[in-house]
């Protein structure tokens, strides 16, 4: 099959990695910059290093040149540049069979990914939501890597999962868009609260309680946003979420432990060099949890140190005073 990926950060560059096994891969590069020495050197020195590209990977920054005779096309750029390049592959009026691979809400419309793809691509091709516990580096080298791929179209997931899975990358399918969406944008944020956590020295118990809890907003919310509870118990759910938490290559972790140490938030994101989905969302997900009156006390106090200029300090002890409630509503 021949596959195109849109989005040369690390995730595309995995991903093309992978997938350059057992099927044709087109790598676009919206940056002609950044194309130029990926195909000199065939390594993405600056999102994933140590990785080279197998020769099979293909590599073009024109846009129309990477999808033309794609059977399928991967969408990682972040979610940030995901209306723009959804309106470049409309504009070209082709119906593509689409894969999203970003995670997050778009900021100001607090849409998921599938929204902006609905609103901008209504035409009537399969799309899919890629999502769950990946580490890029991890699946560009191989390691053993489960994820869930979910759609609408029933036949649409099945095919393309039994295209994409390999040796090391299983696929599970789902048909709830929704909810796979919600917890792979939520964990974001509860992963810089355990980075802040952890930055604090707060210790194990304070980590579990705060991926625990964590948990059950991003299901209050999935929920009420029309995903199905089972959903936040899968890879997508709390999979995702406790790599992200407790991974040491998790951006948004490195962002939370950096703002625990008082370093400013554009000091972290430029040190960082890559996105961190979680800094955005905090405040798309903080505004939708008051808008559908639903407590998000872990998102609220990440908020509150992004946005608000509160202490990591009064963020906690604001935590730990809330009144005692029943553990499930
Ligand atoms: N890295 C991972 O382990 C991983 C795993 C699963 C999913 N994801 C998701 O994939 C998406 C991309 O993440 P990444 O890790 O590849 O990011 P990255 O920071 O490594 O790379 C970002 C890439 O997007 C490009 N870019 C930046 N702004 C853009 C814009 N406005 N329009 C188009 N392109 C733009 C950059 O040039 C770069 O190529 C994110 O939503 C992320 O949550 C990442
Ligand atoms: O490095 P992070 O925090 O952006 O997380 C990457 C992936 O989403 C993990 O599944």
């Amino acid at each position: 099959m021949r596959i195109a990926i849109l989005g040369a950060g690390a995730w595309g560059t995995a991903l093309a990695i992978n997938l350059a096994l057992s099927h044709q891969v087109t790598l676009w590069i919206r940056d002609p910059n950044q194309l130029r020495p990926l195909v000199a050197k065939r390594i993405n020195q600056r999102y994933l290093p140590d990785f080279p590209l197998p020769e099979a990977v293909q590599l073009t920054s024109e846009l129309d040149v990477a999808t033309y005779t794609a059977d399928l096309v991967l969408v990682t750029v972040p979610i940030a540049g995901l209306r723009e390049l959804l309106l470049r592959i409309h504009a070209m009026g082709k119906a593509l069979p689409i894969i999203l691979g970003c995670k997050g809400f778009e900021a100001h419309s607090s849409m998921l990914p599938h929204q902006v793809l609905r609103e901008v691509c209504a035409m009537g091709a399969p799309f899919g939501i890629l999502s769950g516990p990946s580490f890029a580096q991890e699946v560009a080298q191989g390691l053993p890597t489960a994820l869930t791929l979910a759609s609408d179209d029933e036949s649409f997931t099945k095919w393309v999962a039994s295209e994409i899975h390999t040796a090391y990358l299983r696929i599970y399918l789902s048909g709830d868009v929704i909810g796979v969406e919600t917890g792979g944008a939520v964990k974001n944020v509860i992963a810089i609260a355990t980075g802040i956590s952890d930055g604090m020295r707060l210790g194990n118990n304070a980590r579990a309680a705060l991926i625990t809890r964590g948990l059950a907003e991003i299901t209050r919310l999935g929920v009420a946003l029309g995903g199905c509870k089972e959903t936040f118990m899968g890879l997508a759910g709390m999979g995702d979420l406790i790599l992200t938490c407790t991974g040491e290559m998790s951006r948004n972790r490195r962002v939370g432990m950096m703002l625990a140490q008082g370093q400013p938030l554009p000091d972290i994101l430029q040190k960082i060099g890559h996105v961190a989905e979680g800094v955005h969302t905090a405040q798309e997900a903080q505004q939708m949890g008051r808008k559908l009156k639903i407590e998000m006390p872990v998102t609220q106090a990440v908020f509150s140190i992004l946005y608000e200029n509160m202490s990591a300090e009064a963020a906690v002890k604001k935590i730990l005073n809330r009144e005692p409630k029943t553990e499930f509503d």
